[in-house]
Formats: C-alpha cells, structure tokens, sequence
C-alpha cells in the first residue's frame, strides 16, 4: 500500500485492535521521593479528593506530602518484588497482560497495560498504540467494581490523551464486572479453593473492599451496592448464610467518614464474639497490591492475632491464575465482540 501513497506522505500502518488494561497505578521505587511523586499525583486527581482545590492544595503539599511518603515507602519495601525491582501491582498487571497478548495471538491484536498514576503512563501507551495503527481500541479498567475514583478516572485520562491526537481511534471502554457470573463463578472457585487448602476451617470468610468516603456514596458513587452484590452473588454461587461471609471496608484515608464497617475494627472484635479463625480476600482488587499485601495479609493478621485470634489466611486476588487470566479473555472477546 504504502508504495501507492504520493511523495512525503505520511507512513499509514496496517489497521490493528489494541486493548488496554488500565490499573491504578504504583511508585517506581520505595524511596521518598517517588513515592511523593505518585501520591502527589494520585491525590491531586479531583475525582478521588472532592475537597475543592483551594483548601486541599495547601493540607496535601504542606501535611500530606510531608509525611505520608516516608510512611507509604516503608510499606511498599516490605512488599516490593526484589528480583524485579519493582511494585507488585506493576508485576502482576505486565503478566496478565502477557498472558492476555498470548492468548489473543494471530488476531492484529495490540495487547498492553497502563495506569492512571505513574508509569507506564496512559498517554504513553495510547500514543504507542496509535502509533503502531490501531484504530480501534478497546480499554479495560481493572476494577470489578465501578467508582468514579477509579472507573471514571481511568477512562478520563485516556479520553484525556486522544483528545491531542490528530487520527483519533474509535474507542470503547469496558463495564464494571461485579455482577458478571462468569466472574463470580471464578471468584467463587477462587474463595472455595483457598478454603480447602488451609489447614483450619474458618469461623468466617471476610470480603474486604477498598473504603470510599461515605459522602461519594451519598453523591450516587454505585460502588458500595456493587460491592455488596458480588458478596451476595458469591453467597448465592458457594451456597453460604449471611453469617459465613460478610463485607467489610478498608484503606480509610483522612478524618471523614468511609463506608462501614471498617476491617481493620471488625478484625480487633471479631475475636471478643468467639469468631476465632478468619479467611479474608481483597475482591475489589483484580491485582494484589500495597493495600492487600501490607494492609490485609500482614498487617490485618497483626490486628486480628493481637486481639486474640487463632487463625489468619489471606486468599490472594486472581492475579494472573488460569482462572482470573480465563475470565479476562472472556470478558475481552466479549466487548470486541463485531470488531474481530
Ligand atoms: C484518598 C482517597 C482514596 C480513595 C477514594 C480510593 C479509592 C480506591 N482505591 C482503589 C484501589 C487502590 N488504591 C491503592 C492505593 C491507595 N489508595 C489511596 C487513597 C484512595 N483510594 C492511597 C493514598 C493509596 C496509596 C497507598 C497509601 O498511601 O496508602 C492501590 C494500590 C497501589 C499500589 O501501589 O499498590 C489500589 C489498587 C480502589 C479499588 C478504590 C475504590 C473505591
Ligand atoms: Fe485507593
Ligand atoms: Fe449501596
């Protein structure tokens, strides 16, 4: 084709797809300094902090950047993945995307990951795609649960970045998969699994969601009542009561109000009401990460042991498993549905 094009044309590539697996986001490194940058650049997204931005400029850079890196940095080091020198939450994501580009091999499918906070950068990566003649792409935000604080946000900054593109590709972003069977049936699988691996049998079996100002519940965020239908679907799916599995909140940030009840005060009393052994999962997670690995594998075991707990077991998230990575390709064919 391209011998057919007049003098100086601009090279016009072969039409591809490309699918983009959007996550959140991590620091290069456990150092102050970029940590700061990311948490500078995360909690200066007015999806995430409504507080306007008068009042807010000055608490974050003066308070929150002060402190909060150094804090953040030693969490993410007893949790960084040394061999690869780099953040679990990037590891993990690159390898659902290599599983993901194998499996849809031989189609003109572009497969890649970007995050929304650091790198790789969703600009980057739309722009590569762009670039390498995708003129259909399809976004996949890695959140089985819809909020604007994560969602919305995602899709912004990549709506964001075709808005400075000259040859803009169609583009199509993919919905929220907390009620999706195929999905609960995996995380079901997932739940009975890990269960029958343990050498105890749990009281109780606890869905821990990341937290969200209850305010943003109240504004019409539908997060709180997707998280609480997994649950439910996951109930209906194992054949378990209320008693057996319940949902709580975790990651509370600042002094407002966020949804209830919180994990970590549902961890430090459950063992004072005779619940004694406890399995726990991060559903809200298509990755494990900073807020699953330090906040509940290790430091939700400290809360729940210190207060007289016996057993602790954390049931990872799907991470790139044959059943998390099945249910990706089905959801991805899915919404490329009349496009390959
Ligand atoms: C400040 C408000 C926050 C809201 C609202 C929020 C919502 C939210 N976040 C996730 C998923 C992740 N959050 C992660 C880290 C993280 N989250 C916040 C704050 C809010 N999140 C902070 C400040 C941090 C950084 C760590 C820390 O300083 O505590 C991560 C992990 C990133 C990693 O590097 O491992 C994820 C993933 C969801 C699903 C969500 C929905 C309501
Ligand atoms: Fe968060
Ligand atoms: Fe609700």
């Amino acid at each position: 084709m391209s011998n057919l094009l007049p003098p100086n044309h601009p090279p016009v590539p072969k039409q591809k797809i490309g699918v983009v697996l959007l996550n959140l986001g991590t620091p290069d490194g456990t150092d102050y300094w970029s940590v700061r940058r990311y948490l500078k650049e995360f909690l200066s997204d007015p999806r995430v902090i409504e507080t306007p931005k008068w009042l807010w400029w000055p608490i974050l850079n003066f308070f929150i950047l002060s402190v909060r890196p150094q804090k953040a940095g030693h969490a993410y080091a007893q949790i960084w993945d040394r061999e690869k020198n780099e953040s679990p939450l990037r590891v993990i994501t690159r390898e659902q995307t290599e599983n993901l580009a194998r499996r849809l091999e031989g189609e003109d499918i572009v497969v890649d990951f970007a995050m929304r906070y650091g790198n790789p950068s969703t600009q980057s990566v739309l722009e590569k795609m762009q670039t390498a003649g995708c003129q259909r792409i399809l976004l996949v935000p890695l959140y089985p649960q819809y909020s604007a604080t994560t969602t919305a946000t995602a899709n912004d900054k990549a709506f964001d970045a075709l808005r400075a593109m000259r040859w803009q590709p169609a583009v199509r972003t993919a919905p929220a998969y907390f009620d999706d069977p195929a999905y609960i049936a995996t995380l079901g699988n997932s739940i009975r699994d890990g269960v029958a691996k343990l050498d105890f049998e749990p009281d109780l079996v606890i869905t821990s969601y990341h937290g969200m100002p209850v305010d943003y519940l109240k504004k019409g965020d539908p997060y709180h009542c997707q998280c609480h239908k997994t649950t439910r679907l996951l109930r209906e799916y194992l054949g378990w009561d209320k008693e057996r599995l319940m949902v709580t909140f975790q990651s509370r940030f600042g002094p407002t109000e966020w949804l209830q009840p919180y994990t970590d005060k549902t961890l430090g009393e459950l063992p004072k009401k005779g619940i004694k052994k406890v399995a726990i999962l991060a559903p809200a997670f298509s990755a494990d990460c900073i807020e699953t690995l330090e906040e509940i594998a290790m430091g939700g075991k400290d809360t729940f042991l210190e207060a007289g707990g016996e057993n602790y077991a954390y049931i990872p998230c799907l991470n790139a498993s044959q059943g998390g990575m099945d249910y990706i390709e089905t959801m991805v064919r899915r919404e490329l549905q009349g496009w390959v």
